[in-house]
């Protein structure tokens, strides 16, 4: 049954504006449980710019559906995961500069490095998913290091606007799926998901987890966070 894991770092963005205490990710994540979220996914940035520390102390103390760690493959990061032990860790590229995760992991170019850093994980008995594009080198890759998951980077497909393009980019995220449940791997996928861009890609076959944040976000400031997630969860089901 496919999962939706809520996405709660732009409450911590919106608290980081002014350096404050409110609104709290923490509460977001309770209320994010009560109206139906499978799991709460938090990304730990390099830079701080939203999620603290914090923050994923006291999500692991107080999420009661499982908590999805994001953060880049650092020394620093990996330190902390292995204090904190999510539920599942998603290894994913980071910039200073950029505004949002602009693309995936590039496994295939820093295999080494990477194999090292699953492996750690693994052995503290925490699962592994690796943030990738739908490439087949890249899948190939994730399985060759022996990840559990991959999460499908789906920005390529939500920032598609001529009808082609999309037809295009859903092809390839549906190609990726494929490949790499026959190479024996689990696919999440996430970024840039909306209301209206969902419900294809939550029908691909095999698909576990979707991880969508900014778009919930979003919509919770105008109509609240129970609303705004009763209606994702229908949107990916189809329910009007
Ligand atoms: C990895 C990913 O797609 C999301 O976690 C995204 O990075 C949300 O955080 P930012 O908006 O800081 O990129
Ligand atoms: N990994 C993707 C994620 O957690 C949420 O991304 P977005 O919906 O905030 O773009």
């Amino acid at each position: 049954m496919l999962t939706l894991g809520v996405n709660i770092d732009h409450v911590a963005t919106i608290r980081q504006a002014r350096r404050t205490v409110e609104p709290d990710p923490i509460a977001a994540a309770v209320l994010a449980e009560l109206a139906g979220a499978d799991g709460i996914t938090a990304h730990l940035r390099e830079d701080r710019r939203h999620m603290q520390d914090r923050d994923i102390r006291l999500l692991r103390e107080t999420v009661r559906t499982h908590l999805n760690l994001e953060m880049a493959a650092t020394t620093e990061m990996v330190q902390i995961a292995l204090m904190i032990k999510p539920d599942y860790v998603t290894l994913v590229p980071e910039k200073r500069e950029e505004v949002t995760t602009e693309g995936g992991l590039d496994i295939a170019g820093q295999l080494d490095r990477l194999n090292s850093v699953v492996d750690k994980l693994q052995s503290a008995s925490i699962p592994v998913s690796l943030f990738i594009d739908p490439e087949p080198a890249q899948i190939a890759a994730a399985a060759q290091i022996k990840a559990q998951f991959i999460e499908l980077h789906t920005g390529r497909y939500a920032e598609a606007r001529e009808p082609l393009q999309v037809q295009q980019e859903l092809a390839n995220l549906a190609k990726g799926c494929e490949l790499a449940i026959e190479a024996g791997l689990r696919v999440n996928a996430g970024h840039g998901l909306t209301y209206w861009n969902v419900r294809p890609v939550a029908c691909l076959p095999g698909m576990e987890e979707l991880n969508i944040g900014h778009s919930i976000i979003s919509r919770a400031v105008l109509v609240g966070i129970d609303r705004a997630i009763r209606e994702m969860k229908a949107a990916m089901f189809g329910i009007n």
